[in-house]
């Protein structure tokens, strides 16, 4: 079998799938995509093309090396984003010709089902319990806000108080019927980091993820010595061999790769594998499509230590489109109890709406994250 084509298609809300076509008609979806730089990694993925068209799609191992290591250059979203969304299609085209799951070329199952959870609340939280109320009502007991709004290096007591009175009011509204992670988005310095986590302790959150940006990751283990809130990042990771340093570091109690910025499903499996030798939980990142999604449940369902699963159904950035707008077999992501099954059909087990796509496609809007500044005007982290 060879490769013959491959197509993107940039999608609303802000995805981009990738179908890889063959000589012998079996195709292959995936999602490379990074939120807000679409266009970037769309001419990645065709740079990358050149090592991949006439190539035997099931030599997967071989051709991430190449796409990994042939350029010299290295790493980063954009590159890392091009070869998961390839990765994840050649695993959908070696599944189908196979007839199995992609969990199952990966040594079968080793759970019967991963918890999901669920975006609350938008970009600066708000309307939390009412959020939460609704989502419970469809199954999920598990949630995840931002933490705060836009954070100085050094900021007010009623900053902190505005992100406490956020959190208390959850935890007076629910008790101890659900969870929730904080996410600080990467917002927050090292120095308002250890002021929020010391007050938001007695809410106890099931995690707090990118306290600070993955750039300051030597703050992990200092901010993880200080508080016995679990510390979650890793969507801005992007290989192993960044992984390897913050889990030798240590301070990470969540690793959370994103199946569609860290090389794919090939590279997720090791750096899983990786944080299971040093005891970390994985819960892959995942605020994008279906694609993304079925290739970290395929992950979730061969990684011990997955612990549970983002989605996107519901999700704030989703304008335009929701997770499962584009899928034919929206059936096989019921939730159940607030859990997901494994994908059985063959491949990723993700049937597309293809003439959906091409349409959509037309009229895709070129997504932004919004840029805020301080009122001093400085740029603030969003
Ligand atoms: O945890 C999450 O889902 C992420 O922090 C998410 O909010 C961002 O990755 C966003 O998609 C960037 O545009
Ligand atoms: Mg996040």
């Amino acid at each position: 079998m060879k490769i013959t084509r491959l197509t993107t298609y940039r999608l609303p809300p802000r995805w981009m799938f990738l179908k890889i076509e063959t000589d012998e008609g079996v195709t292959g979806w995936g999602e490379p995509v990074i939120e807000g730089r679409a266009k970037s990694v769309e001419t990645a993925v065709h740079e990358l093309s050149d090592y991949l068209i006439g190539q035997d799609p099931a030599r997967i191992n071989d051709l991430w090396q190449v796409m990994y290591r042939g350029g010299f250059y290295r790493g980063g979203p954009i590159l890392m984003s091009a070869i998961a969304g390839i990765d994840q299609a050649l695993w959908d085209i070696k599944g189908k010709v196979l007839g199995v799951p992609v969990w199952q070329l990966l040594g079968g199952l080793v759970r019967d089902t991963i918890k999901a959870y669920s975006w609350v609340g938008g970009d600066r939280p708000a309307e939390v319990i009412a959020g939460i109320h609704t989502l419970r009502a469809i199954g999920f007991d598990t949630f995840k806000l931002n933490g705060c709004e836009e954070m100085g290096i050094i900021d007010s007591a009623r900053k902190v108080d505005a992100a406490v009175s956020t959190v208390a009011q959850i935890r007076e509204t629910f008790g101890n019927e659900i969870e929730f992670g904080l996410d600080f988005h990467g917002r927050v310095s090292a120095p308002m980091a250890k002021i929020l986590i010391k007050e938001l302790e007695p809410y106890r959150p099931l995690f707090i993820e990118e306290p600070v940006l993955a750039e300051q990751a030597e703050y992990y283990p200092r901010l993880a010595a200080q508080t016995h809130l679990p510390i979650a990042a890793g969507e801005r990771m992007y290989s192993r061999f960044e992984f390897k340093r913050v889990l030798e570091a240590g301070g990470l109690a969540i690793l959370q790769p994103d199946l569609s910025h860290a090389g794919g499903i090939t590279e997720c499996v090791k750096i899983a594998a990786m944080a299971e030798a040093y005891d970390v939980a994985l819960a892959p990142h995942c605020p994008l499509g279906p694609l993304a999604l079925a290739a970290c449940l395929h992950v979730d369902f061969v990684a011990r230590n997955a612990v549970f699963q983002e989605q996107s159904m519901g999700i704030h950035y989703n304008q335009g489109a929701e997770l499962l707008d584009y899928v034919i077999n929206k059936e096989d992501f019921t939730l159940s109890g607030g859990q997901f099954a494994p994908l059985t059909r063959p491949g990723l087990g993700v049937e597309i709406n293809e003439p959906l796509v091409a349409a959509r496609s037309q009229h895709a809007d070129d997504w932004r994250n919004p840029l805020w500044r301080f009122a001093d005007g400085t740029v603030a982290e969003w």
